[in-house]
């Protein structure tokens, strides 16, 4: 196996030593839960996102002042394959229409006062065409793994990782590849929707960018600097601050998990504090997912991108904690206990 460029000493640490949950915060949060009129455990997955929320905050009374959904963007070089549907200036084109208030996620953001961070990664420098030459130098990966976690400042209380980027389907689908196994056409699917012969450049992109790297592949570090993307480099280093400043993590479809598979296959319980909002219709998500031995919380059909599912699972967990916070307890309310 090659040796890992030192570039990534300081990362490699950030996914090694890592802080715990804390259990004091989630027995409280239990505490309270069994004094609410309901019958135990009838409130589901909801239950589950308010211990989540108390675990990685390190709080016993979770908050959700100031949720916050980050979209980093980037530019992809295997656009020249034929990948997708669209052209990449549409990546740009996006990026004005999020802070227009233009985009899905702009207005889901809007509707259930969340905030929205967009995070522009050199657009006009797309990555390497990872057909021919390595997305990124490992120093230059580094770098924008660093300025991902530019993703906390502000302080958020919960942050939603979601990502836009022309391309960024046909990347993640070579992460994919590279990390877990299989070839092209196990990965690939629609996109943005192209069609059966756009799908096949699509798998035929990904089968050549991993024999021109095989050999370079030993790390999943190494993975993300030849065959991945700025915006899935920024994504990872916004999840592991996220991890080193008690922020619960709510990744968003395909393209984001990327990130975190690149962090699991470094050390698995480095996305402890992460959930996965939903199974996108990207056909290979469930199958990096179960490869994680992860969920998705919601299946809703929808491949967007742009933070999008993972939005719509932090309204769930705003639900979750206003009753978690708001509900009567059977005594407050003289509501009879269960019987026996
Ligand atoms: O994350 C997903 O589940 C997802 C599934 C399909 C498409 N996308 C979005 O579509 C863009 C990439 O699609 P493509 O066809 O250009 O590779 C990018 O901006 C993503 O945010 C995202
Ligand atoms: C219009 C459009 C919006 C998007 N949002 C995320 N990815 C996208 C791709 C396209 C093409």
């Amino acid at each position: 196996m090659p040796q890992l460029s030192p570039a990534f000493a300081d990362v490699i640490e950030l996914l090694t030593i890592l802080p715990d949950g804390d259990e004091a915060a989630v027995a409280a949060v239990r505490a309270r839960d069994a004094q609410l009129t309901k019958p135990a455990g009838s409130l589901g997955a909801l239950e589950g996102l308010v211990e989540f929320l108390a675990r990685w905050q390190g709080r016993a009374q979770p908050r959700l002042d100031n949720p916050m959904v980050t979209i980093f963007a980037g530019n992809h070089g295997v656009t020249d394959q034929g990948v997708s549907a669209f052209p990449r200036e549409v990546t740009a084109q996006m990026v004005a229409n999020f802070t227009n208030g233009g985009a899905a996620i702009s207005q889901i953001c809007a509707l259930h006062e969340i905030n929205l961070r967009v995070f522009e990664l050199a657009l006009e420098l797309p990555t390497g065409d990872i057909t021919q030459e390595a997305a990124l130098d490992d120093k230059m990966c580094a770098a924008t793994i660093a300025y991902g976690m530019e993703a906390i400042a502000g302080k958020p209380d919960l942050i939603c990782i979601g990502e836009m980027g022309i391309g960024n389907t046909t990347v993640a689908a070579a992460l994919y590849a590279a990390l877990y196994g299989g070839t092209g056409a196990d990965w690939v699917g629609r996109g943005t929707g192209v069609d059966d012969a756009g799908l096949a450049r699509k798998a035929d992109a990904v089968d050549r960018a991993l024999a021109r790297h095989a050999g370079e592949l030993g790390h999943p570090l190494a993975i993300l600097a030849r065959l991945g993307g700025r915006e899935i480099a920024a994504m990872l280093g916004a999840l592991l601050a996220a991890r080193h400043q008690k922020v619960p993590v709510i990744v968003d479809g395909f393209v984001a998990t990327s990130a975190a598979a690149i962090a699991h296959a470094v050390n698995p319980a480095a996305i402890d504090h992460c959930i996965f909002a939903h199974v996108s219709a990207e056909s290979a998500h469930a199958r990096a997912l179960q490869a994680m031995g992860q969920r998705g919380l919601l299946d809703l059909g929808m491949r967007l991108g742009e933070g999008s599912g993972a939005a719509l699972a932090a309204v769930l967990a705003k639900t979750a904690l206003h009753l978690h916070n708001n509900m009567a307890t059977f005594e407050s309310a003289a509501v009879s206990g269960r019987e026996g």
